[in-house]
């Protein structure tokens, strides 16, 4: 599949205004959703992410009117779902396209068929229906597939019928709601990659929920962070990444830190025990202010004798950010404000100390 600059458009596509949205519990009302106000801009690969029960599935569902708000409106170019009639509504989702954990594939039909079954549905010619099922089989990559039937098919197989489904009316949208998570780490890869590439390709507007990290950083352009209904945090990923702010934020990206490895931590002694002792130092660099990466002359500034202990830079959107563990001895420390104006990192922190030796 060719690869296309990354799209342009950034007019806002679905604008979340004051969405809020209770159900009813056994005893009391839980609210779902809580004064939701943000924009999905056209063409772009848009993230929701939180624990679980923070409200993911809620607001994705309020996209296509599978949940209706209790307060506020969502708008997809204009148009609230919650205020269509059942034709109309037919027609908004033929514009929303939408795949899923466990694939929702039907067992008893095959590829071809599952794929075939909405424009079936839609009174579609049969000719139409086999030159548009073909294309969208070449483009998954499952041309060789057609006659199978979904359970002789691996999880990733699956998950990319459910995407050629998902476009067969030539949707503006795509909705993914834990799209890899039954998936292993390398079929999740390929997966993310076919949705990068049908999102540039096609320059649909993608909006996928998750609680893994991973896939936020893999293909997303922007994130939004939520817990108990309400936003905490939304912005491009790699400023997200490179300086959360969000306390949610910062759990969620935990599993992701570059933290203390196990042996060093055990070592790190809290003042230093002689003089040969040295400092550990920790220096995150989130992104903005040298984009493209780190000139090692800037690392200078911690001395001739300083060793990088662990640690690395990841390149995230054209941004360069990540963490570095780095040891220097502790006798003639400069002062850290002025190590991390030298080093040009956004933060640095003494961790403690480690025997020279
Ligand atoms: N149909 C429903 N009836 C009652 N409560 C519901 C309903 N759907 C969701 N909830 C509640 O709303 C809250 C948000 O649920 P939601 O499924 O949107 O969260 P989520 O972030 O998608 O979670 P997960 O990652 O576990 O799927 C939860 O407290 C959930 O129990």
């Amino acid at each position: 599949m060719t690869t296309l600059p990354p799209p342009v458009q950034l007019a806002p596509h679905i604008v979340f205004d004051g969405v809020g949205k209770s159900y009813a519990g056994r005893s009391s009302q839980v609210q779902a959703l809580s004064a939701v106000n943000f924009d999905i801009h056209h063409g772009e690969v848009f993230g929701i992410i939180g624990r679980s029960g923070a409200g993911k599935s809620t607001l994705l569902r309020t996209i296509n009117a599978l949940e209706t708000p209790s307060e506020g409106r969502v708008q997809i170019h204009g148009v609230d779902p919650a205020q269509l009639d059942e034709n109309a509504l037919v027609a908004l989702r033929r514009r929303i396209g939408m795949i899923f954990q466990h694939f929702n594939l039907l067992s008893a039909k095959t590829v071809r068929e599952n794929v075939a079954l909405p424009l079936r549905v839609a009174g579609e010619r049969p000719a139409i229906i086999k030159a548009r099922v073909d294309e969208l089989l070449a483009l998954v990559g499952l041309s060789d597939k057609g006659q199978a039937y979904p359970a002789q098919l691996s999880g990733g197989q699956k998950q990319r019928v459910g995407i050629a489904r998902a476009l067969v009316h030539g949707p503006e949208v795509l909705l993914c709601d834990e799209a890899t998570s039954a998936l292993d780490p390398e079929t999740t890869q390929s997966i993310l990659s076919l949705l990068r590439d049908i999102n540039r390709q096609l320059r649909l507007t993608v909006v996928l929920i998750t609680h893994d990290m991973a896939v936020i950083r893999a293909i997303c352009d922007r994130v939004l962070v939520l817990d108990q209904g309400q936003v905490q945090e939304i912005g491009e990923v790699w400023r997200v990444f490179g300086a959360p702010q969000a306390a949610a934020t910062q759990a969620l990206l935990q599993p992701l830190q570059q933290g203390l490895p196990p042996d060093l931590a055990r070592q790190l002694l809290p003042q230093p025990s002689s003089s040969a002792d040295r400092a550990v130092l920790s220096l995150r660099f989130a992104g903005a202010q040298r984009p493209q990466g780190l000139p090692l002359q800037a690392l200078a500034a911690l001395g001739s004798q300083a060793t990088l202990l662990h640690g690395g830079l990841d390149r995230l959107r054209g941004h360069s950010l990540g963490q570095l563990l780095v040891s220097t001895p502790a006798t003639g420390l400069p002062s850290l404000d002025a190590l991390r104006h030298s080093t040009g990192a956004d933060h640095l922190e003494l961790l403690g100390y480690v025997r020279a030796d």
